[in-house]
C-alpha cells in the first residue's frame, strides 16, 4: 500500500497566546444554579453564601450532667466545706424548658444538653456534689459560664457561615443541617463529554488484540472532570471515520464542553482535526501550541462551548487538559481558580530540552539534608504511570536548551501536598524488589520508589538521596557484580540472583535442547536468524558482547532498554532470540538457556542505615519468609 503523504495542519502558538485565544471566546463562569436534596450535596459547589437563620445553639445550654446554680453561691466550696442547696422540684432533660428560676442558695438537676434555667450561670458536674432529699451538697466551686455554651456561640443568627464558590464536604453539610436546612441551592454541574478516537484504541475490559492500546485517556479525562465539579458525558471510543467523529462531535454538543483525544497531530487521517474545523461561531482558535508535551492540541470554541481535541498520547492528553480546559470546568461549575503549590528543589542531573517549546518535566522530590531534590520521571508523552507516581512539574523555559545539574528549580505540585515516604527507593526495577516493597506497605512503611535504572540509583546513594538503591552493575573489569562500584560511604546488602540467559519461542530447532555455545554458534551461522539486542552500558549488554564475541548478527542495532521489552521482541516475532533474566522468559511463555547469573543488590548509605524503616527492609530482605517468596518467583537465594 503506498503511503500516503502527510499534510500538516499546525500553526504553532506560544501557550499563553493559544490560552487568550481560547477564552476570548468563553464565559468563564458557573453555568446556573439548582436548588438540591441536602443528603444529595457531597462534592457540590455552593451557589450562593449561607446566613445563618437561627443561632446554634440556639439557646443557653449545659454541656455536662450535674446542677445549673448560680456560681456565686457555690463560692468557697471544697470537699470539707461543701456548700448546700436546695432543689428546685425540676430536672431538665434535654428538650425540657426550665419553669423554675434559680435563685442563690438553690439548684436544679440538668443533664448534658439541657436548657440552662433562668437565673442560673454554671453548672456544678455531678461528679463534685452529693445530693440527698432536697438538697445537693457542691464540693468544688464554679465560675460563672462554666459547663455552659450560651446561646449563639457555635453560629449567630445573622453570620455568614458557608460562601458561594466553596466545595461541600461531609464538614460543610454537617453545617447546613445543623442551620435546619433540608435543600442547598448549588452551582449546576457542567456536562462534559468526552470520547476517544483511533481505530486502534480498545476499551478496558475488551480483549486486547496485538498492536492495540487500551483507552486510558477517557478514564482519566472523565475522572478528572468529576474533580472539577463536573459531569463526564462518556461517549466510548469512535473509529477513524469522518461520520462516526461528527455524529459523536454533534451528540457531544449537546453537553457543556466536548473533550476528545487522538489523531490531531499528523496530516492524513488527521479527521479529528477536520471535524472540528467544520464548526463556527468561531471554531478552531487554535491548533499546535509551542508546549511539550501538547503540541499538537487543538483548541475550538463554538456557540460559547469549548470543543478541545487533547493529544492522543496520555501524558501529554493529561497535561494540556489540565493546562486548558481544567480551568474553564472549574470556572462553569463556580469554583475558584487553582492555587497549585510550590516547591523549591534542585535537580541532581543534567536536563536536555526542545529548543522552541516550553517543557513541562515531571519530576519525584526526595528530601536531602539540604532541601529538596527533584528526579526527572519523564518516560515520554506516551506514557500513563508518570502523571500519577510524579510529585510535581517544572517549567523550562522555550529558548533554555540545557539545564546543568545542581540548578534550582520551583516545583508546581500535582496534588494538594507533598506525600511523604518513610523509605526512598531509586534504582533498577525489579518485580523482586517490588514483593518487598508491598510487604513493607503492609507494615505500614510508607514508600517512595524511582526506577532510574542501576548507574542513577548508585548516584543517588552516593548524594545520599535514597535509602537503598537496587542495582545490577557488572565491572567489566572483573566481570564482578556490584561489590567494587561501591565508595566507603556505601554498604552493600546482597539481595539475590537472576539468571540471564538466551530467550527463544519454545519449539525453535535452532536453540532447542542446545548448549547456550551451541546456540549462538546456530544462530550466527543463519543469516536469518534476527536478535534482539540491549542499550550501551547495561549489565547485559555486556554479557551479549562477550557472548558475540565481535560478531554482529541482524537484530544488533535494536537496542531495548529492558529485559521485559526483549522479551515482548522475541513473543511477537520481531526477533528470534535475545538476553534477559529467566523470571522475564517465564513470564512471556518463552523457552530458556541459562548464561550466566547477574547479581540483584542493594545499595544503602551507610549514614542511612540506622534509620528504622531501613532496618525494616533489611531485616525483612534477610528473613525466610521473604527468601522462599523470592525463591518462588524465580530468583537465586542463597
Ligand atoms: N510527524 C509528526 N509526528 C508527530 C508530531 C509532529 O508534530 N509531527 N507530533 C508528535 C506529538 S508531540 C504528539 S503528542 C503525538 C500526538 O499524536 P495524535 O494526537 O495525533 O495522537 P495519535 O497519533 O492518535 O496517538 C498517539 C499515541 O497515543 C495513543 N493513544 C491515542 N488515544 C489514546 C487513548 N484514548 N488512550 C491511550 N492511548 C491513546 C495512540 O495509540 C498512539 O500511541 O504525535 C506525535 N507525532
Ligand atoms: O507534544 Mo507531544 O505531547 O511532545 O509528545
Amino acid at each position: 500500500m503506498p503511503v500516503k503523504a502527510q499534510s500538516q495542519f499546525l500553526q504553532v502558538v506560544t501557550r499563553d497566546e493559544a490560552e487568550r485565544r481560547f477564552r476570548e471566546h468563553l464565559a468563564l463562569v458557573p453555568l446556573g444554579a439548582e436548588t438540591i436534596a441536602l443528603h444529595a450535596a457531597l462534592g457540590r459547589v455552593l451557589a450562593d453564601d449561607v446566613r445563618a437563620e437561627i443561632d446554634v445553639p440556639g439557646f443557653d445550654r449545659s454541656n455536662v450532667d450535674g446542677f445549673a446554680v448560680q456560681a456565686e453561691a457555690t463560692w468557697g466550696a471544697m470537699e470539707e466545706d461543701v456548700r448546700t442547696l436546695s432543689l428546685t422540684d425540676e430536672s431538665l432533660a434535654p428538650g425540657i424548658v426550665p419553669q423554675r428560676e434559680v435563685i442563690n442558695g438553690v439548684a436544679t438537676s440538668i443533664a448534658t444538653g439541657g436548657m440552662l434555667p433562668r437565673g442560673a450561670d454554671a453548672v456544678v458536674m455531678v461528679e463534685y456534689t452529693d445530693a440527698d432529699a432536697g438538697q445537693v451538697h457542691i464540693r468544688r466551686a464554679a465560675t460563672a459560664g462554666e459547663n455552659v455554651s450560651y446561646a449563639g456561640t457555635d453560629i449567630a443568627r445573622g453570620e455568614t457561615v458557608l460562601r458561594a464558590g466553596q466545595a461541600l464536604s461531609s464538614r460543610e453539610i454537617g453545617v447546613l443541617a445543623a442551620l435546619g436546612m433540608a435543600e442547598v441551592s448549588v452551582h449546576r454541574k457542567p456536562r462534559v463529554a468526552i470520547f476517544s478516537t483511533g481505530n486502534e484504541i480498545v476499551a478496558p475490559g475488551a480483549p486486547l488484540p496485538t498492536g492495540a492500546v487500551y483507552d486510558s485517556n477517557a478514564a482519566i479525562i472523565s475522572a478528572a472532570v468529576q474533580e472539577l465539579g463536573g459531569e463526564p458525558v462518556r461517549l466510548g471510543v469512535i473509529p477513524d471515520d469522518e461520520a462516526a467523529l461528527s455524529a459523536a462531535l454533534r451528540k457531544g454538543l449537546d453537553c457543556d464542553a466536548v473533550v476528545f483525544s487522538g489523531g490531531t497531530s499528523k496530516g492524513e487521517g488527521d479527521l479529528s482535526y477536520r471535524v472540528v474545523a467544520a464548526l463556527g461561531d468561531p471554531g478552531i482558535v487554535a491548533h499546535g501550541v509551542a508546549l511539550k508535551p501538547g503540541k499538537p492540541v487543538c483548541l475550538a470554541v463554538t456557540g460559547g462551548k469549548p470543543v478541545v481535541i487533547l493529544p492522543g498520547f496520555p501524558t501529554s492528553a493529561v497535561f494540556t487538559f489540565h493546562e486548558f480546559l481544567a480551568p474553564v470546568i472549574r470556572a462553569f461549575a463556580g469554583l475558584p481558580p487553582e492555587q497549585r503549590k510550590q516547591v523549591a528543589a534542585t535537580l541532581p542531573m543534567r536536563i536536555n530540552s526542545e529548543r522552541g517549546r516550553t517543557e513541562y518535566l515531571l519530576v519525584g522530590l526526595v528530601p536531602t539534608d539540604d532541601g529538596m531534590s527533584a528526579y526527572p520521571m519523564g518516560k515520554g508523552s506516551g506514557s500513563v504511570t508518570t502523571f500519577s507516581s510524579a510529585d510535581g512539574f517544572i517549567t523550562i523555559g522555550q529558548h533554555t536548551e540545557i539545564v546543568e545539574a545542581g540548578t534550582p528549580v520551583q516545583v508546581q505540585l500535582l496534588g494538594q501536598a507533598l506525600e511523604p515516604a518513610d523509605l526512598i527507593l531509586i534504582g533498577s526495577h525489579c518485580v523482586g524488589l517490588d514483593w518487598l516493597s508491598g510487604e513493607l506497605m503492609r507494615q505500614g512503611i510508607r514508600i517512595k520508589s524511582m526506577s532510574v535504572g542501576s548507574t542513577g540509583g548508585l548516584m543517588a546513594a552516593k548524594r545520599g538521596e535514597c535509602d537503598a538503591a537496587g542495582i545490577h552493575l557488572m565491572d567489566p573489569a572483573t566481570g564482578e557484580y556490584n561489590l567494587p562500584l561501591l565508595t566507603p560511604a556505601l554498604e552493600l546488602i546482597t539481595g539475590y540472583g537472576r539468571m540471564q540467559g538466551i530467550v527463544y519461542r519454545p519449539g525453535d530447532a535452532r536453540f532447542e535442547g542446545r548448549t547456550a555455545a551451541d546456540a549462538m554458534a546456530v544462530a550466527l551461522a543463519d543469516p536469518t536468524c534476527t536478535m534482539v539486542n540491549r542499550n550501551a552500558g547495561s549489565g547485559t549488554r555486556i554479557l551479549i558482547d562477550r557472548l558475540l564475541a565481535g560478531a554482529k548478527p541482524a537484530g544488533y542495532g535494536v537496542q531495548t532498554k529492558s529485559h521485559n521489552a526483549v522479551a515482548v521482541a522475541v513473543a511477537q516475532e520481531r526477533a528470534d532470540w535475545g538476553l534477559a533474566i529467566d523470571t522475564v522468559a517465564r513470564q512471556y511463555g518463552l523457552a530458556f538457556i541459562p548464561v550466566q547469573e547477574e547479581r540483584y543488590d542493594f545499595v544503602i548509605p551507610k549514614a542511612r542505615l540506622e534509620r528504622a524503616p531501613v532496618k525494616a527492609f533489611i531485616a525483612l530482605l534477610q528473613s525466610s519468609s521473604a527468601r522462599e517468596a523470592l525463591r518462588n518467583l524465580g530468583f537465586r537465594v542463597d
